[in-house]
């Protein structure tokens, strides 16, 4: 006999909820939405089986979807234990050689891993890769005062295409290989996602981080955000810390050809599918000023 979970109000706020989504599923069918999944926003075992369930129902709609991922916080925790100083720039990790070794293995090994396992836990299919597989991410030193932080100046983003359209979710860590002599680099999670989305003229970048969206001078979230009001908040000192690479990403993926970026708390639950599929929306949304040239373009 069929089980009956849910009461007959739920099962009809359900059916009703599926069937207002079909404007959006058709809308987002075949496009390419990278998602920045910040180390903040990772949270508990519950968390990341919530953020996979997410991804691979997108991927189930015929979604494209992207992982890039973050893990400051994870590789604080291991700086410490190693008894390694560390301090950040503009929202950037200053990144010395032993730095920066712990940085990819925390990135490329254990948090990579754990969004792939936990995507496949899904019943997805996913890869894990870093910006150095396939040379997809090639950078040049960012600043002298970072060290090894690299600025993407090279993006071979074919893999990436190559695995979605096969029916893989790629995973990114947002390690780098150099231009001159092979050196690593630590990409800043953010830096890396724009770089990919703007590679890619993806649909959609979602950033998901640990704050409901970019809040203006009185704390309020702003719901759309220009280009110009970022470039001012920022000179301002309104935009700070770990938000100026955010902002600095949206705007660079814009410029390449991304259609929308949204800043998002991904602590909320299910907060992509909130974005995506719903008249709610989530988050600050930064859309290109420009008129929009072509129609969606199917790839
Ligand atoms: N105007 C602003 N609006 C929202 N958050 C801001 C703003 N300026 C600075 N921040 C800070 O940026 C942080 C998000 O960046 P970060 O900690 O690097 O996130 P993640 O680890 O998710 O990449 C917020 O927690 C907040 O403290
Ligand atoms: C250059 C730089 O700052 N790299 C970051 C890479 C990880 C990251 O971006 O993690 P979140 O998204 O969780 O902040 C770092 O070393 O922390």
């Amino acid at each position: 006999m069929r089980e009956q979970t849910l009461t007959a109000e739920n099962a009809k706020a359900t059916a009703k909820m599926l069937s207002e989504a079909l404007p959006y599923l058709q809308r987002f069918e075949d496009a390419v939405v990278v998602v920045k999944f910040g180390g903040n926003a990772m949270g508990d075992d519950a968390a990341m089986a919530e953020f996979a369930r997410d991804i691979v129902l997108m991927k189930q709609v015929g979604v494209h979807p992207v992982v890039v991922h973050g893990g400051g916080p994870m590789i604080n925790e291991m700086l410490e234990k190693l008894g390694i100083k560390s301090e950040f720039v503009r929202g950037k990790r200053v990144t010395d050689k032993a730095t920066v070794q712990v940085v990819e293995m925390i990135l490329s090994g254990l948090v990579n891993k754990r969004i792939v396992q936990a995507i496949m836990d899904a019943g997805g299919r996913a890869v894990g890769i870093s910006g150095k597989d396939d040379d997809l991410m090639v950078c040049e030193a960012d600043d002298p005062e970072l060290g090894y932080v690299g600025r993407p100046v090279e993006m071979n983003v074919q893999v990436l295409r190559d695995l979605y359209k096969a029916g893989i979710i790629p995973v990114v860590a947002p390690v780098a290989t150099g231009m001159k002599d092979n050196e690593t680099f630590n990409v800043n999670g953010d830096t890396a996602a724009g770089a990919i989305a703007g590679a890619l003229k993806a649909d959609r970048l979602l950033l998901l981080t640990d704050v409901p969206g970019v809040k203006d001078a009185n704390g309020q979230v702003m719901t759309q955000i220009t280009p110009e009001e970022i470039r001012r908040m920022i000179a301002e000192g309104v935009i700070s810390g770990g938000m100026i690479p955010k902002t600095e990403t949206a705007l660079m993926a814009i410029e390449q050809g991304t259609r929308a970026v949204t800043i998002l708390d991904g602590k909320v639950p299910n907060a992509c599918l909130l974005e995506l599929f719903t008249d709610h929306g989530a988050g600050s949304q930064i859309r290109s000023t420009e008129p929009r040239v072509k129609p969606h373009v199917r790839r």
